[in-house]
């Protein structure tokens, strides 16, 4: 038989890393009721010990494995990372101790991911530890404290998610900076809230073997001007509305601008190489919207201007993709083009409506499948009457009302 295998998300796969590393010790696994019931309750688990916040491990109610099997916990590359043995299924909750797989380390600095058996290896007692998500301001204080201790400094950067590798390289800075013999370990200890927060930091402390620990303050982050900010302009609306036509027509003008770098990912295009094969039911129109969602979101990240237009019928899809986009420190616009049923197929342009009016075209939006009208949108366009480069002169306003082009 098959392993019975599941992919953690990103924050699970972290929290599994500090399970086996020892650096969440006591703990040894992800975590049943009767632990998350006391810890919500008490701040303890449910045998007395101290513990700040519920360590679980979610998957869907319809995976497989029950109490007494064993799971195979992969990385999103496949590789397998862990062993969990079910000790507890409840609901989407599987819980039970993990055992590492001994995968190969990947991911930036994953040579820096020292477990607190490394760190004692090297350390002479005592150990001031500085746990930091971004650049430490205040060196002097940090050297002052540690000579008063008489203690050796280790830098605990806490690499989580896309802003990890930065804090990682912020302590590698402050290390040059620091007395020599200073060491340093990346943690990968996802943010809480700040609370929660603060005391898992001073569980990671303890765990590296620790007597004292700075909480280094958040760094101020300012998100950069929204001009240099990548930016996704995603517009919804029936087939006919004036979508491609618009999303042309503002492709165009900034192309002729020329002061952002832009991608602008064709409905018909997408249709016909990215969801090549591709129906129209539900399931395959939302994976369409995933996928476009994808790849404006990867052009975003690096500060580019995504333009993409298809129907995009659900708002929860529609919701996910804004989620994806800010989970990358861009920003999402949705414009619906408004445009009524009776306009879109007054122009039936294509001749679609007449032949989903004849029933030659089953699940067709507005006629035989729904069409979910946003309540989100940053901008709604009904192009009924309306020349063309009126409506792309609303979506320039917009994105120069929002300093996104200057
Ligand atoms: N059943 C059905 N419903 C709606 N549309 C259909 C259908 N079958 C084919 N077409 C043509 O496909 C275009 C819509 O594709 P999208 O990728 O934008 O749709 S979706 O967002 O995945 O729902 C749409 O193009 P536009 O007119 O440019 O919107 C149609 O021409
Ligand atoms: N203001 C307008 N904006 C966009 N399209 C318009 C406008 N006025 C008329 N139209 C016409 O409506 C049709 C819209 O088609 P298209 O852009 O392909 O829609 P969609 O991509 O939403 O299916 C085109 O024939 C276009 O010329």
């Amino acid at each position: 038989m098959a392993d019975l295998e599941w992919t953690p998300g990103e924050r699970e796969l972290a929290d599994l890393e500090l399970l086996l590393s020892g650096v969440f010790a006591p703990l040894t696994g992800f975590m049943g009721a009767a632990d998350v019931v006391s810890v919500e309750e008490t701040g303890r688990l449910a045998d007395g010990t101290p513990w700040p916040d519920p360590i679980t491990l979610e998957v869907p109610d319809d995976h497989p494995v029950t109490a007494g099997q064993e799971l195979v916990l992969r990385d999103p590359e496949g590789a397998g990372v862990a062993t969990l043995t079910v000790t507890e299924r409840d609901h989407g909750l599987v819980a039970g101790p993990v055992t590492s797989l001994g995968a190969p380390e990947h991911g930036p600095f994953a040579r820096l991911r020292l477990t607190p058996d490394q760190i004692k290896d090297q350390a002479g007692a005592p150990l001031l530890a500085v746990t930091m998500r971004g650049p430490l301001d205040d060196l002097d204080e940090i050297t002052a404290t540690a000579r008063e201790l008489d203690a050796t400094i280790l830098l605990l950067p806490l690499a989580y998610g896309e802003k990890g590798p930065a804090v990682v390289r912020a302590a590698l800075k402050a290390r040059d900076r620091l007395p020599a013999g200073t060491l340093l370990a990346a943690v990968p200890l996802a943010p809480r809230e700040p609370e929660i927060d603060l005391e898992l930091r001073e569980h990671v402390a303890t765990a590296y073997g620790a007597e004292e620990h700075i909480a280094a303050p958040e760094p101020v982050t300012l998100p950069g001007p929204p001009h240099r900010r990548g930016v996704v302009v995603f517009f919804t609306g029936l087939s006919g509305s004036g979508k491609s036509t618009v999303a042309r027509g503002l492709r165009d003008a900034l192309l002729e601008d020329g002061t952002r770098t832009l991608s602008y990912l064709d409905g018909d295009e997408v249709r016909r190489l990215l969801s090549s094969g591709l129906t129209f039911t539900k399931q395959d129109r939302d994976l369409n919207i995933r996928r476009i969602g994808f790849v404006a979101s990867e052009v975003a990240r690096h500060g580019g201007l995504a333009i993409c237009a298809p129907i995009a019928p659900y708002a929860a899809t529609r919701a996910e993709v804004r989620h994806m986009v800010e989970g990358v420190g861009a920003d999402f616009l949705l414009v619906h083009i408004s445009t009524p049923l009776e306009e879109c197929e007054r122009r039936d342009r294509k001749g679609l409506y007449a032949k989903a009016r004849a029933g030659l075209i089953p699940e067709f939006t507005g006629v035989s499948d729904p069409y979910e009208t946003p309540d989100d949108a940053d901008l709604a366009i009904d192009t009924t009457g309306v020349p063309v480069g009126q409506a792309v002169d609303r979506v320039l306003a917009l994105l120069r009302s929002g300093g996104w082009l200057r």
